[in-house]
């Protein structure tokens, strides 16, 4: 079966009717992952067209295969395990919906009704049409049920109000429509991709209709959206005697009265884009208002005045407010799990909390993130974000990107989880991410660092270097990354998980060139921050380096018992710093009050002279 789609060229494409669907949906939403690969594609590392074209796709998927070389090749897995990767890294994590836009309207309001009312020996009936109910709103609820805005709609389109009736049946007013929104979702106002075009539109429609309809026509056509007319009332009104007043003339200029100073209220009210952060402070089910939905219109009672005892017109319902919305999701956690792939991210989090993360030797195992609680025997509790994992280039879109940081940018802490049994001394070589040099690694090949690493590449591989520390370079990787997705990230509160620290052979000699290399570095950043910034004094701390064995649970009582402290010293920051806002804001208010009462005292001895 085959649908046509007509896009706005002459052009024609023919296209099977699941692809209509498919291509409508994915317009509609997308994730952070997705929404990356667009927006990275005209630096030209990865191909666009590649990417969507599967028979094609060659890049991603055989940069992935040769990516991870020390760690367990995948292809030589079972078949089905090999297709899963590469469908991952295919499809970018398309299955978690963290970002999307929205388009919200508040319902219109019902009509007013036009009736007289008829009985039998009564001339004359009073005039008895009803209001028209007020539309519907769209309300965002807060909730902690919802993890993913999977299930926001595209368009959130509250009902109408419903018209009046004859015997003053007011219409009752539209249903509201509540969407729930998960904690952690930030909703910003953006402006309008309609406006423009509508505006260049309505001038060149106006003068056609004008055209087209005749004068009188096109002028009729505009009061009736809104006004309703008593049957043949525009007649007895063109054919009014000398003398009589035009009731209707009155009517009309009390409304665009009314009219001008709704819409001035609403230009005000609309002044600064909306800004809405459903945050930790905010509790479960708080409703906010994001579409207001419009008036009801007026029935005919409403313009009966001592004159005319018989009105024979009523208001429409006024517009629903209109907004294009974008959601972003940042899950909210206490401690946000860093690092690269098969670091033993997830195997941590099982180990320490009640979640059952899938755990498993090949890369990219977690695609969305996850979230577990730490409950401690005082019933404190933590919550720990798993979240994929990083590679090297991940700002430039290779492995699955970046923007998935976003669900730890709001943790308090955060913690890297450093594989620490990476063999000693042999630098890892990771081909498609360590060959490719993108132009600013080229621009920067003068540094010295970069000499240095390019002579270390020339060497042998193999050769066992006892200065060169992986799990070293692998922290400094994370650093980097989480400085290329928001400048100052690292600065946060942060701990280091030396994991599979069972592997014997290693890990020790490892985990003691780690340690002395970490603090060095960590002293040398303190030094650069505390002179750039020397107010900030947020990490002048030493950084803790824990060894674990997460697979075994062994030391996580240590880790668990450092992150609540870490946790708990923020928080009593972040309290201290809140009681502070709170002490400003009353002094403020204060201050506010105290000289409004002495302007007053001004003016009144000024009015008793
Ligand atoms: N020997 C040993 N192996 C571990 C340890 N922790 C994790 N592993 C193994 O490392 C592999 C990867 O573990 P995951 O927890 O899936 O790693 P991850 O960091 O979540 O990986 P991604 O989700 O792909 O980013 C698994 O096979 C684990 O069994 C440990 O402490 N010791
Ligand atoms: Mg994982």
């Amino acid at each position: 079966m085959h649908r046509v789609m007509t896009p706005c060229t002459a052009q024609r494409w023919q296209l099977p009717a699941r692809t209509l669907f498919r291509t409508q949906t994915h317009s509609r939403t997308f994730n952070s992952l997705s929404l990356i690969t667009r927006a990275q594609d005209h630096t030209g590392s990865l191909d666009k067209d590649k990417d969507n074209n599967s028979s094609e796709d060659n890049t991603a998927v055989e940069g992935w295969q040769t990516t991870i070389d020390g760690l367990p090749d995948y292809t030589a897995e079972p078949r089905g395990r090999a297709k899963g990767v590469e469908w991952k890294l295919r499809a970018k994590g398309r299955n978690f919906v963290d970002f999307c836009r929205i388009k919200v309207s508040g319902g219109q309001g019902g009509d007013g009704c036009v009736s007289f009312h008829r009985e039998k020996f009564i001339a004359f009936g009073q005039p008895n049409g009803g209001n028209g109910g007020r539309g519907g709103n769209v309300i965002f609820e807060a909730s902690s049920n919802e993890t993913s805005l999977q299930h926001i709609p595209h368009t959130g389109s509250a009902p109408r109000g419903v018209h009046g009736k004859g015997s003053l049946m007011h219409g009752h007013a539209g249903k509201d429509m509540i969407i729930k929104v998960p904690m952690g979702t930030i909703i910003r106002e953006v402006p309008s991709p309609e406006k423009e075009r509508e505006d260049e539109e309505e001038d060149e429609e106006l003068s056609h209709k004008a055209l087209e309809l005749g004068e009188t026509e096109a002028k009729d056509k505009e009061m009736s959206k809104r006004w309703v007319l008593y049957p043949r009332l525009a007649n007895s009104l063109s054919a009014l005697p000398e003398g009589k007043v035009n009731y209707f003339e009155e009517a009309q200029a009390w409304v665009a009265e009314e009219d001008r100073i709704v819409e001035a209220r609403r230009a005000a009210m609309s002044k600064k884009p909306m800004l809405l952060d459903v945050n930790e402070h905010t509790e479960d089910g708080t409703q906010f208002m994001v579409g207001r939905g419009g008036g009801g219109g007026y029935g005919n009672p409403h313009f009966l005045t001592t004159q005319n005892r018989a009105p024979k017109y009523a208001t429409r319902g006024r517009e629903g407010q209109t907004r294009w919305l974008t959601l972003e999701l940042k899950t909210i956690a206490d401690a946000g799990l860093v690092g690269l792939p098969n670091a033993g991210k997830s195997t941590f989090l099982q180990a320490v909390s009640n979640a059952h993360p899938a755990i498993a030797p090949y890369p990219f195992t977690t695609l969305n993130p996850y979230i577990g609680t730490v409950d401690y025997s005082d019933s404190y509790q933590v919550k720990v974000a798993d979240i994929p994992g990083l590679i090297r280039g991940a700002h430039m879109n290779i492995g699955l990107g970046h923007s998935f940081l976003r669900h730890v940018e709001r943790s308090k802490v955060l913690v890297y989880v450093i594989d620490i049994a990476a063999e000693f001394g042999v630098k890892r070589k990771v081909k498609g991410v360590d060959d490719w040099t993108p132009e600013e690694d080229l621009e920067l090949d003068e540094t010295e660092e970069s000499r240095s690493l390019k002579s270390s590449e020339d060497e042998d591989p193999n050769a066992v270097n006892a200065e060169y520390s992986q799990p070293f370079e692998d922290w400094k990787t994370l650093l980097d990354e989480l400085e290329a997705y928001q400048p100052g990230l690292t600065r946060r509160p942060s701990m280091i998980i030396a994991n599979k620290a069972d592997v014997t052979e290693v890990a020790p000699k490892n985990l003691q060139l780690f340690q002395k290399l970490v603090h060095d570095e960590w002293a040398k950043r303190r030094v650069a921050n505390s002179s750039s910034e020397p107010s900030s004094a947020s990490d002048n701390y030493d950084i803790k380096i824990v060894p674990v064995s997460a697979k075994y649970k062994k030391n996580i009582v240590k880790v668990t018992s450092i992150l609540r402290e870490i946790v708990e010293a923020e928080k009593a920051k972040e309290s201290v710093a809140a009681a502070r806002r709170e002490q400003r804001e009353r002094e403020e208010e204060d201050e506010a009050l105290a000289f409004k009462a002495t302007r007053r005292n001004i003016m009144n001895n000024s009015q008793n002279e």
